[in-house]
């Protein structure tokens, strides 16, 4: 029973490879549609006798519910909430014949997480994400093993670490290089003599944050690294944008590989080059007693494992900045940009935060971390925007080690767990007023924030919590309120705010928008 999927997954590959030699004079696509469908009916049937698996709609023996799934005009994540409705919070869909099982409440998402940690921890590591991946050396797209483990305990350990130094001792230049971003940022737009889509600045602010986490380096937009940083994040947001990659889902296609995947093969080329040359920059100046960024946290986790206490080589290392970088990017750069639609589209609730934010902060100085205890209702802002616009709508997909069970149902070894996090977040079942924007819901009588609402998982839980959630929060706070303090943000005069959201198979986000800013301290 333990090897059923590997078992399944193996009588796919054979029959894949066997009959991709038997017909090779066939054309790709015919080959694709039979090596698939001969392939996958047998796993399929196998598989359905042996298991009690959660209910789900309809699947067609070969192909599944991709079909289905594909033709959706909206997102997965709204999809998955809308059957959670008809066949419960835990159901199984199948992709082509393997089941994935989709949770969608936070009851099944507390069992598998954390109580089963350990039986749902791996990762559905797709195919094409492998490229940029380095093959399962870096922290997002590889297993629970020893070396990974150890390799996000020391990224953890240095990500506090920079933190303590910024918090308490002030030593770090961090606070220093995100203030410099987002006052350049608001100089270039306040320049602006036309309605603007804010998309280039937030951009120019989240690199900046994470160049200087991660290699302590600020960049002005002039700078050649910036440019060629910002051209992988274009890209890859790009890449990532036009869907799916077929190669993923259906395995024989791998063997003539698309011109995204191509793509991807180039970004992740470019990505280790930058990534490397900033290692070797830091390896020349290395001093152990003067950690201040995370290369150099993970080069002191490098030297302390040679001593025997930790398993960390080079590889690693530039794995791991390569998954921080762009795994960090793209989420706070979407959550900004739907903070800053929300700020045009409501201005009794910008102006609530730009009282809040004169109360505590003068106008000769910018907003400090610690100022953030006394700027709830920001934090409040930040809370309902990760909530209605959230940023990873169906998970990162975790994949099952073992046999296991979720309530009362069986789930397969290897079998892809999807995590609604989006459905969590718009459950009307869950939330009063559920598409309401109410950053109230997160405060309590006295003004303050109120303890966590249960079902607002932005970052998701268990073992494979978001690394980068230490950053996140405080950063997005304080950028937020930076921003407040200097701008009226205004949405584009004459034209009508577009609520709907720009929905792709895993994305949710705020379709382009312009606004105008007015300088408050002339
Ligand atoms: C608004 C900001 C962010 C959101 C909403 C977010 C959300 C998430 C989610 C949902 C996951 C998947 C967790 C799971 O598999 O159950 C994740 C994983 C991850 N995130 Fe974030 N993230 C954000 C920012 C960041 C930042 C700034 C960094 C880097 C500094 C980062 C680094 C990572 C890494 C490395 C993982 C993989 C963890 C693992 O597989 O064990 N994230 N994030």
């Amino acid at each position: 029973m333990d090897h059923m999927k590997e078992y399944l997954q193996s009588i796919y590959d054979q029959i894949s490879e066997l009959l991709s030699v038997q017909l090779s004079k066939q054309s790709t696509f015919t080959k694709t549609i039979l090596i698939g469908t001969t392939a996958g009916a047998i796993a399929y049937s196998i598989l359905k006798k042996r298991h009690r698996l959660p209910p789900g709609p309809l699947a067609l023996p070969i192909v599944g519910n991709l079909l289905f799934i594909f033709s959706q005009k909206e997102g997965w994540a709204k999809s998955f909430l809308r059957l959670s409705k008809k066949y419960g919070p835990v159901f199984t869909i199948y992709q082509g014949p393997f089941p994935v099982i989709v949770l969608n409440d936070i009851k099944s998402i507390n069992e598998a997480l954390i109580q089963r940690s350990t039986d749902y921890s791996n990762r559905w590591i797709r195919h094409s994400f492998k490229l940029i991946n380095s093959n399962g050396k870096g922290l997002v797209f590889s297993n629970p093993d020893e070396e990974w483990k150890a390799r996000k305990k020391t990224t953890a350990k240095a990500l506090s670490f920079i933190f303590l130094l910024r918090n308490y001792i002030g030593s770090s230049n961090f606070e220093t290089h995100i203030g410099e971003a987002v006052t350049e940022a608001i100089q270039v737009m306040l320049q602006q003599t036309k309605p603007f889509d804010p998309d280039p600045f937030i951009l120019f602010i989240t690199i900046n944050v994470l160049a200087s986490m991660c290699f302590g380096t600020r960049y002005d937009y002039n700078d050649d690294n910036y440019k060629l940083l910002l051209k992988i994040m274009e890209d890859l947001g790009e890449v990532l944008g036009e869907g799916i990659c077929l190669e993923d889902f259906i395995s024989p296609l791998r063997l003539y590989p698309s011109k995204r995947f191509h793509k991807l093969q180039d970004i992740s080329r470019r990505a280790l080059d930058y990534v490397t040359r900033n290692i070797q920059e830091h390896r020349c100046l290395y001093n152990k007693d003067r950690i201040t960024d995370l290369t150099y946290g993970l080069l002191k986790a490098e030297e302390d494992s040679r001593e025997g206490t930790v398993v960390l080589n080079e590889e690693q290392i530039r794995s791991s900045l390569i998954d921080l970088v762009l795994a960090g990017n793209d989420t706070s750069r979407q959550t900004l940009y739907w903070a800053i639609f929300y700020l045009a589209a409501y201005p009794d609730i910008q102006n609530k935060i730009y009282q809040e934010v004169r109360r505590v902060v003068d106008k000769t100085r910018m907003p400090k971390i610690t100022d953030r205890e006394k700027l709830p209702y920001t934090y409040a802002f930040l809370h309902e925007v990760m909530r209605l616009g959230t940023a990873i709508t169906v998970g990162v997909p975790h994949l099952t080690a073992v046999d296991t069970k979720i309530g009362e149902y069986d789930v397969p070894k290897n079998t892809t767990v999807f995590i609604n996090h989006w459905g969590l977040h718009h459950d009307p079942d869950q939330w009063e007023d559920v598409e309401t924007f109410k950053p109230e819901r997160f405060l309590d009588h006295t003004g303050n924030m109120a303890p966590k609402p249960e079902n607002w998982l932005p970052f998701s839980t268990g073992r494979r919590l978001c690394i980068g959630k230490t950053l996140a929060m405080p950063e997005l706070h304080l950028i937020i309120a930076s921003l407040v303090q200097r701008l009226e943000i205004r949405a584009e005069p004459g034209r009508p705010v577009n609520f709907e959201a720009k929905e792709g198979p895993m994305e949710y986000a705020s379709h382009p928008y312009k606004i105008i800013v007015i300088d408050r301290n002339p």
